[in-house]
């Protein structure tokens, strides 16, 4: 899909680059100062939406973390979640002991960081925080405690910086509100 036709099936630019940067630069300088003094920080990306945000914010932090990846699907090709986590692929990194924080791209339902913190704690880790660079609260189903939060946004289907739609938009450099035209039919 060339570019010019992926920015035709975006409604609203909801968050610019510009926003985004700013907005990752301070999530980054906080986490940095809140974990200065602590062991055996874990940072977790759940791909593959989180993968930018991963990177984005890690590449910022003023902190030395390892990194690990989880691959978690719940909502396949769709737009809603099916409410069964697949785990693609799993982490590398035996978390017990562990102090980890998860970074997410976005919380939903919060059917996959509901699923994850409980695994995350049953795998022994020491403490388990989320950072989230979006939150839909109005569609929440299950309460998820967020540490550090970049954005609240209303109820839209949104693309952009790690999210997809049928796998496609996820790098778009800014997040936007997937116009309907796309998945009406
Ligand atoms: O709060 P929830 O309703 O669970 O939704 C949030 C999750 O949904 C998306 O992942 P998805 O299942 O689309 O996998 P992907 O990251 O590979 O696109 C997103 O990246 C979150 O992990
Ligand atoms: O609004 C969304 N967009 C893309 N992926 C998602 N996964 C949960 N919510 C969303
Ligand atoms: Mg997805």
């Amino acid at each position: 899909m060339k570019y010019d036709d992926v920015k035709d099936s975006i409604s609203q630019v909801l968050i610019s680059h510009e926003e985004l940067d700013s907005k990752l630069d301070e999530l980054a300088a906080q986490i940095s100062q809140d974990y200065a003094d602590v062991d055996n920080l874990l940072c977790i990306g759940v791909l593959k939406g989180a993968a930018y945000t991963l990177v984005s914010v890690t590449r910022r932090m003023s902190i030395s973390t390892p990194v690990d990846f989880m691959s978690l699907s719940s909502y396949g090709s769709g737009m809603e979640s099916s409410h069964t986590i697949t785990v693609r692929s799993d982490l590398t990194t035996d978390v017990a002991g562990k102090n980890v924080l998860i970074l997410e791209d976005i919380v939903d339902s919060g059917y996959t960081l509901n699923w994850l913190i409980a695994e995350l704690k049953r795998r022994g880790a020491a403490s388990v925080k989320v950072m989230a660079l979006l939150s839909k609260p109005e569609r929440r189903e299950y309460e998820v405690p967020i540490d550090y939060l970049g954005f609240t946004i209303p109820n839209e289907f949104v693309v952009g910086f790690g999210m997809d739609y049928n796998d496609h938009y996820r790098n778009l450099d800014f997040i936007g509100v997937l116009d309907p035209k796309v998945y009406a039919n």
